[in-house]
């Protein structure tokens, strides 16, 4: 397994968010963790990030037990996240923001360069774009580059959250087609959604509710559920 999380249960200050979570990701997959507002998906991805320390219970990535381990060596393990609400710099171009996704990454001045040659051709619109200003991008555009920059760190598992917030269903639609390539050229992937769109890209799925695990299902299945999962969804 890539990563493991094994019982873990965390949160903040004596506020116990997620309860005995636990999941597995291999390598080469993409999970979806869905879960309704509130249920604790952030909290779990700040979890794996570095940003908040398990209570109990252990997460452990490509072999290594991660325990306090700071969120920049995270990173350079291969274990990173797309940062919440985008993360670009608003006020530099979309050139300089990608360059950015370089620093903490990994590999040689002339990989830096193919691997930006390789985001530019997953990504024609910003290739076009590249001395403009990130503020003028629209919203699908800035997710775009945002997804950009964190290839550019070179992830081995890319965590995501709310990928498709506020999109309109053609651009998620062209977000989750590049998550597919990604995965092609050997990106792991761990999604988290509020909304059930990202089945249709992920092989397992694992539901939360009220920082639990309610269930952990081939995302196929669960997309011939739909009752189910809308059921599980409304809280
Ligand atoms: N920094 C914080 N301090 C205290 N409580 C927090 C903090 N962040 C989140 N919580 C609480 O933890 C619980 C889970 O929140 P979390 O953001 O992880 O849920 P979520 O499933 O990601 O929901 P959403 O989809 O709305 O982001 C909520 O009850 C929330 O109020």
């Amino acid at each position: 397994m890539l990563l493991t999380v094994d019982g873990v249960t965390a949160g903040y200050g004596r506020l116990e968010v997620l309860h005995d979570i636990s999941l597995q990701v291999a390598e080469g997959e993409i999970v979806t963790v869905l879960g309704p507002n509130g249920t604790g998906k952030t909290t779990l991805l700040r979890l794996l990030s570095g940003a908040l320390h398990p209570w109990s219970g252990s997460v452990t990535f490509d072999g290594t037990t991660l325990g306090r381990t700071v969120s920049e060596r995270r990173a350079a393990l291969g274990l990173c996240q797309l940062p919440e609400g985008r993360g670009i710099f608003q006020t530099l171009t979309v050139g300089e923001n990608l360059d950015l996704g370089t620093v903490s990454g990994r590999g040689s001045a002339e990989d830096r360069r193919r691997d930006k040659e390789r985001v530019l051709g997953l990504f024609p619109e910003l290739s076009g774009r590249l001395d403009a200003q990130a503020a003028s991008l629209s919203g699908g555009q800035q997710q775009m580059l945002a997804l950009g920059r964190a290839v550019m760190s070179r992830p081995r598992l890319l965590m995501v959250d709310e990928l498709s917030f506020g999109l309109a269903p053609r651009v998620v639609s062209d977000l989750f087609q590049v998550i597919l390539d990604l995965r092609e050229g050997g990106v792991t992937f761990l999604v988290v959604e509020q909304q059930a769109a990202a089945l249709r890209i992920s092989d397992r799925t694992y539901v939360l509710r009220n920082g639990r695990n309610q269930l952990e299902r081939a995302s196929a299945d669960l997309l011939r559920s739909e009752d189910l999962v809308s059921s599980y969804l409304r809280g």
